[in-house]
């Protein structure tokens, strides 16, 4: 499989008042080939009904659904996982899922991390924060220089996020990013005509680059 394109990630506030499946659904319909599904809250039957509810869209639209943190939910449901440094360690993420799930590490700003992602059983590693974030604006700052080398040492496909927009996102592509992880600037939208539109434009990006 060739991870390659938009990686949407599910906001709970910005889809929160029914908005969750039909701006996903605009996001999928304009070419997202992966979704995150990022919930922070501890309602574990809302949480397996909504993640059920995308699992069923990603089915239709032909891309994969990945559960943020929980390798648990994500084990229940046969999704992929994303894990960040204290979320719990890949290998096992990968004993519990098996050889085929996706696999997403969290490696910050260090190539150290990637390595070790890659050693561990990691599909892809993300790097971020490339520029400033509405969403986790703490996050650790990231240059492209790291994106470059990289690419240059690993072959594993890179996920940059972190304030990626549509203006911000070309140099990420051209400097070697696989796959554009977005929040704000796709799901910010007022309407789902607008994420679908925003989406398309992001997944143009990967056709001319
Ligand atoms: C694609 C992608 N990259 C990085 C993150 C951040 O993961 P983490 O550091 O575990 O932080 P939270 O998202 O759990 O707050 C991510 N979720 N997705
Ligand atoms: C969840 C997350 N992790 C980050 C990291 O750097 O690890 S940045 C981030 C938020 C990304 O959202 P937006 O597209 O709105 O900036
Ligand atoms: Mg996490």
């Amino acid at each position: 499989m060739r991870l390659r394109g938009l990686y949407a990630i599910t906001d709970s506030q910005l889809l929160a008042d029914g908005k969750l499946l039909p701006y996903v659904e605009a996001a999928l319909d304009g070419g997202a080939r992966l979704l995150q599904y990022r919930d922070k809250s501890t309602d574990q039957a809302r949480r397996l009904r909504e993640a059920e509810a995308l699992r069923s869209l990603c089915e239709r639209y032909g891309a994969n659904l990945l559960i943020n943190d929980d390798a648990e939910l994500a084990a229940r449901l046969g999704v992929g996982v994303h894990l960040g440094q204290g979320d719990g360690s890949l290998a096992a993420g990968r004993a519990l899922l098996g050889s085929q799930a996706i696999i997403g590490a969290t490696c910050h700003a260090q190539l150290a991390l990637a390595e070790q992602a890659a050693r561990e059983g990691a599909s892809y590693v993300a790097f971020g924060r490339f520029f400033n974030s509405n969403t986790k604006p703490g996050a650790p700052a990231a240059t492209v220089e790291l994106l470059q080398q990289a690419r240059a040492c690993l072959s594993l496909p890179i996920v940059a996020i972190g304030g990626v927009t549509l203006e911000t996102a070309p140099q990420l592509i051209a400097n070697g990013a696989s796959l554009l992880a977005v929040i704000h600037a796709l799901f910010s939208a007022e309407s789902a005509q607008e994420v679908a539109r925003r989406a398309r434009a992001f997944s143009d990006l990967f056709a001319t680059n």
